[in-house]
């Protein structure tokens, strides 16, 4: 049997996200948010499933904390509910919500378990989208105004933060390709929007920095791997310009303080434009502490003319799938890893997001889903042999601690190790909780 050992000040950690897990929507002060609108919205979300109820976690807080203490992770990363905590856009706290973060964190610190907080996982207060959201250049000011008021009240007891979850998905997957809250199909605004919280997120770092001396910020950016179908120099561009529109759209701006050319090129052709005003870049570009990273797939990819924005065919065929679809590819794993240290150097990155969806459900009291720990047994090789190559890996926090709101597939895609009946909101552990357990506790793992 081959042994896959970790270094041993690798943090292990699981990750969840306040729309997708709390529910309580009308609960304790807190307003409607951009995903209580567009989950509202008729065909919008798979089923008419919406928030509102979610896991239940408002209520069942206490419960989940004993689950992490038991699962033996290191760090829990959830966010919190930018319209729970803000009982307006102007800085106002609402008590109630600041009152139940206070005492998640309290819970999971006296567990001996580190809140990692990421502050906006897409939940955008809809009154600032009813003022434009994030096209709107002054939400960028609220959110900072938000971001401080968080330093302020949990800056003492939480040291390590997010700024913004996936700017992709919240930026062209929300604004131009139309799936995600608030729904529009323009490329202007998902380029408006991108930019907007690349400022927003160079805001917050601005802030931190004077607000919590002592803590480490950076953000979590989600990039799948596209390979060349054939070593053909169109299949190898095509495969580039995607890749470039999730890694270095989002991660030049940051670590070179520039957007690149080529999209930018791309994008004119569109009549597209990003509008940089003066002092932006110099914002967005301030040194972070670690960069979070996404992954959950990739595939082969070929050029096909006029085949989206940048001509180029993802290929699925021949793949294993998980249940939402998606290719199981850990290869793409570590050569995004390997490409992202070769662009940026030895910046610590956190494995903010990985995992998968398999939808079983509970027999005779257990969920015998040895899909997903064979899911994680090989993108934790994978991440094993980025560690090796020399990229600064600091820890790894899979998504989901449990099954939740999977955006507009609703409850109908399962990512969690602990399975969630939405009925009576009963978590039974999966086999794949009980294998992440020993991983936590033991560092390593049996191929
Ligand atoms: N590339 N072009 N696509 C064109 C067609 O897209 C159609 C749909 O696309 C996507 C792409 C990506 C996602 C996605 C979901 N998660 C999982 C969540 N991560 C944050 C956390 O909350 C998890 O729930 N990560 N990524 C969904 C849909």
């Amino acid at each position: 049997m081959t042994t896959i050992q970790f270094p041993k000040d690798l943090k292990w950690g699981a990750a969840t996200a306040a729309y997708q897990i709390e529910g309580a929507a009308n609960k304790g002060g807190r307003r409607p948010s951009i995903w209580d609108t567009f989950s509202h919205t008729p065909g919008n979300v798979k089923n008419g499933d919406n928030g509102d109820e979610a896991c239940d976690s408002y209520h069942r807080y206490e419960e989940d904390v004993q689950i992490l203490k038991e699962l033996g992770v290191d760090v829990y990363r959830f966010s919190i509910s930018w319209p729970r905590v803000m009982k307006d856009d102007e800085g106002t706290l609402n008590p109630e919500g600041i009152a139940y973060y206070r005492t998640l964190i309290q819970s999971l610190i006296t567990e001996g378990i580190e809140p990692i907080i990421t502050l906006y996982h897409w939940d955008l207060p809809q009154t600032l989208q009813d003022i434009g959201g994030w096209e709107n250049r002054e939400t960028v000011n609220a959110f900072q105004t938000y971001a401080e008021a968080m330093f302020r009240e949990f800056g003492d007891s939480v040291k390590k933060w997010i700024t913004i979850n996936e700017p992709w998905c919240a930026s062209f997957l929300s604004n131009y390709i139309g799936v995600h809250a608030p729904g529009k199909q323009d490329l202007q605004a998902g380029i408006d929007v991108a930019h907007h919280l690349l400022l927003a997120h160079g805001r917050a770092v601005e802030s931190f920095r004077g607000m919590v001396p002592d803590g480490e910020i950076g953000y979590a950016p989600n990039a799948d791997w596209l390979e060349p179908y054939s070593n053909s120099q169109e299949d190898i561009d095509a495969c580039k310009r995607d890749m470039q529109w999730k890694i270095e759209w989002f991660m030049d701006p940051v670590f070179k303080g520039e957007y690149p050319a080529l999209l930018q090129d791309i994008f004119a052709k569109h009549n597209a434009y990003v509008k940089v005003e003066e002092g932006d870049l110099e914002t967005i570009s301030q040194p972070i502490d670690f960069m979070g990273i996404n992954y959950y797939s990739g595939s082969i990819a070929r050029h096909k003319k006029d085949n989206g924005l940048f001509d180029v065919e993802a290929i699925w065929d021949g793949y294993d799938k998980t249940d939402i679809g998606w290719p199981v590819y850990p290869e793409g794993f570590y050569n995004l890893l390997t490409h992202i240290h070769q662009l940026y150097g030895d910046v610590p990155i956190y494995i903010t997001e990985n995992g998968a969806c398999y939808n079983h459900e509970v027999e005779n009291g257990m969920v015998n889903d040895q899909e997903r720990i064979d899911y994680l047994k090989q993108h934790l090789t994978a991440l094993h042999r980025a560690i090796k190559s020399g990229v600064p890996i600091k820890g790894y926090i899979l998504w989901s601690l449990m099954d939740n709101f999977e955006w507009a597939e609703g409850y109908s895609k399962r990512f969690g190790i602990v399975h969630v009946n939405y009925r009576t909101f009963e978590r039974t552990k999966k086999e794949s909780y009980y294998w992440y357990q020993k991983v936590t506790h033991n560092n390593w793992f049996e191929l």
